[in-house]
């Protein structure tokens, strides 16, 4: 395996161009440097290593063939791009991935005019490649499109939203199907089953006839004398497919790893006068290091790693996981309520809901990566009389909005959310952050809102989440590990827009949602000790508010400081709405909010994205200080302190 690297053809490349300097009896050799660079890389960094490898030969033969940056390149997701990193500048800067100040997980416009689209979430890669061919086919500029989707990315609705579109592009797009058979898990469902009997079905095009077929089957001026019609290019060779049905050239299967055929095929999608042109690629999720190969998650996500052994370095012994808490209170009071049920959108073992599905698994439902069809899944589920919890995490509920607020909400239908991944997630950076969802829910009328302090509130948030029947309810809690506190072994129905005081004082108020609680306590007894009296409430609910207690606190308290992991629009608004309509502010009442700042907050160990967002202990005590020295007449310096 990878001992000593030694990358001399690699060495030479650092931008594609050079690349396209290299004879095509070099490409193996540079594919195999890229995959050892690319191991030995994310040895070091930890993130995202299957995808990676999957695609190395892809990455190799797309950068060879087109143009980019002119043709606009656009990973899915964008998990597996650290070979395209490497190839497109970034070398020297790849052992700094989703470290603070280095580079990014996923593509990005800023870091690379080769990124022409960021990403980070899925099946998004059709429409904008889609939207870069077009333009350039209105502006009759030279460049296309090129996207390339995973199995697993193309089982969500948005990829056939614009694969219905994708006759305007003409030859302007070309999507390349990277089909490992995996998505975070095995994947699910009747297009899974579907490309695996196209794969099963047919002999990948071998290299003596491929030329002809291709050709055959793209008209170009290299078929010249053959048929060039619609009717025979499509059908031809290897029958329809649902990718024809829908106005595609289907070219394929092709081995993915194979250079040799990637190449001529490649060669000859791009030189087609017709499209567009959908190349389905089979390829190995960790090909070409073992112990990926030997994974039953093909490495989809590593800690850092020994890159002789593969062993992943373990996180040290810790309390137990916020997801694993949630997954086991749902499987442990399924045993006993036969209507509770549980749906995720492709991340079973994310959302701790492998417990669930092991006990299970009749009740179980994985819809691949489709978060809107999972909540009206749910929500017809409920409207039947289930119990059903919808596990996703906060940033790809985003992408589910509408079905939350038409298809639960205005039915008050009883869907239970379990959103994980709140507040700041750390490497994932910017698109993975949970920072919007209580902004998000909790304008909803209906929707009751709740956030754990630490794990043994989940556990009854979970239970109270069960019972509550008369419609929605979320609660949401972080990435990461609980606090350590024991966890109970009879869980409590919590009273629907209760909270509770932690701590009492009389001069200052801070008024907690979810895991911020830690820092606000840490904050009091610094407070405490410049003597200031603190009271520490977990409000425990963003909706309904506990107004008694808000009231209570707001007119007992000299400050009152609210703090959240979300974004503005969140609990502290709802306060300061609450204090406002109640009149409660008119009467010199100091009240601050800390949130989230307005900004896409790039990765970093999440507690120090905590401290650079002003949310730790030491800005709680800063913010009441501030406020403290405020004189109500004048204008606040520094003003959102
Ligand atoms: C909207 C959305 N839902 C879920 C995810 C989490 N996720 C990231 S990669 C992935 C699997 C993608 O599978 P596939 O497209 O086949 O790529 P592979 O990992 O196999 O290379 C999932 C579920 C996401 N990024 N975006
Ligand atoms: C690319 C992607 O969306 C997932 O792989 C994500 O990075 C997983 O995040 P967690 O590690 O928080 O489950
Ligand atoms: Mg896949």
């Amino acid at each position: 395996m990878v001992d000593i690297l030694q990358t001399p053809l690699l060495d030479t490349v650092n931008i594609p161009a050079d690349l396209r300097t290299l004879a095509p009896t070099q490409l193996r050799q540079l594919a195999d440097e890229l995959r050892q660079e690319t191991i030995a890389a994310v040895g070091v960094t930890g993130g995202h290593l299957g995808s990676g490898l999957g695609v190395v030969e892809l990455t190799v033969a797309i950068h060879y063939v087109f143009d980019t940056p002119n043709d606009k390149l656009v990973w899915d997701v964008g998990h597996q791009c650290y070979p395209h990193k490497i190839l497109t500048g970034r070398r020297e800067r790849i052992r700094t991935l989703r470290m603070g100040g280095g580079l990014s997980g996923f593509t990005k416009r800023s870091e690379s005019e080769y990124d022409p689209f960021g990403a980070a979430h899925s099946s998004t890669s059709i429409s904008a490649a889609l939207g870069f061919g077009v333009a350039n086919k209105i502006a009759d500029k030279p460049g296309k499109g090129i996207a390339v989707i995973g199995d697993g990315a193309m089982s969500a609705g948005m990829a056939y939203e614009a694969m219905n579109n994708a006759a305007q592009a003409g030859n302007r797009l070309v999507v390349i199907l990277n089909d490992n058979d995996m998505s975070i898990a095995p994947p699910v469902g009747g297009l899974s089953a579907y490309l695996s009997r196209i794969v099963s079905s047919r002999e990948f095009l071998g290299l003596r006839d491929l030329a002809k077929r291709v050709a055959k089957k793209l008209p170009r001026p290299i078929a010249a004398g053959m048929r060039k019609t619609d009717e025979f290019a499509r059908g031809m060779a290897m029958g329809g497919t649902l990718f024809e049905e829908l106005g595609f050239y289907y070219v394929g299967p092709i081995d993915g790893h194979n250079l040799d055929q990637l190449i001529p095929v490649l060669e000859n999608v791009r030189d087609a006068e017709e499209g567009p042109i959908l190349v389905h690629v089979v390829t190995k999720k960790g090909k070409g290091y073992a112990p990926a190969e030997a994974a039953a998650d093909k490495y989809h996500g590593v800690q850092k790693f020994d890159v002789i052994s593969g062993v992943q370095t373990k996180a040290p012994p810790g309390p137990p996981q916020y997801q694993n808490v949630f997954g086991a209170q749902l499987s442990k009071e399924a045993e006993t309520d036969p209507l509770i049920c549980a749906i995720t959108a492709a991340m079973p073992s994310g959302t701790g809901l492998d417990a669930f599905a092991k006990a299970h698994p009749e009740r179980f439902f994985d819809v691949g990566i489709a978060e809107q069809h999972a909540v009206t899944f749910a929500a017809g589920l409920a409207a039947q009389g289930m119990r059903p919890f919808c596990a996703i995490y906060s940033t790809f509920l985003q992408r589910a909005y509408d079905q939350v607020v038409h298809d639960v909400c205005i039915q008050n239908l009883p869907v239970r959310f379990a959103i994980d991944r709140a507040g700041l997630v750390g490497a994932d950076g910017a698109t993975h952050a949970g920072s919007f969802d209580v902004a998000y829910l909790a304008t909803l009328p209906n929707m009751v809102v709740m956030a754990p302090a630490d794990e043994a509130e989940l556990v009854h948030m979970t239970h109270t989440a069960i019972l509550h029947d008369s419609g929605p309810i979320a609660v949401r809690y972080p990435r990461g590990n609980g606090t350590g506190v024991e966890l109970p072994e009879t869980p409590e129905q919590l009273e629907i827009g209760k909270g509770r005081i932690v701590r009492q004082g009389h001069k200052v108020a801070i008024l907690s949602l979810g895991t911020r609680l830690g820092e606000a306590l840490r904050a009091a007894e610094a407070l405490e000790a410049k003597g200031l009296s603190t009271t520490v409430a977990d409000l425990r609910f963003a909706k309904p508010l506990d107004e008694e207690l808000i009231r209570k606190l707001l007119t007992t308290h000299e400050v009152a400081v609210t703090i959240e992991e979300g974004a503005v629009g969140g609990l502290g608004a709802h306060v300061l709405t609450f204090a406002s309509d109640t009149g409660l502010i008119d009467a010199g009442l100091k009240l601050r909010t800390m949130r989230l700042p307005d900004i896409f907050q790039d990765q970093d160990k999440p507690e120090l994205q905590y401290a650079q967002a002003g949310l730790d202990a030491e800005a709680i005590v800063e913010t009441v200080l501030k406020a403290l020295r405020h004189n109500s007449g004048g204008v606040v310096e520094g003003a959102r302190a």
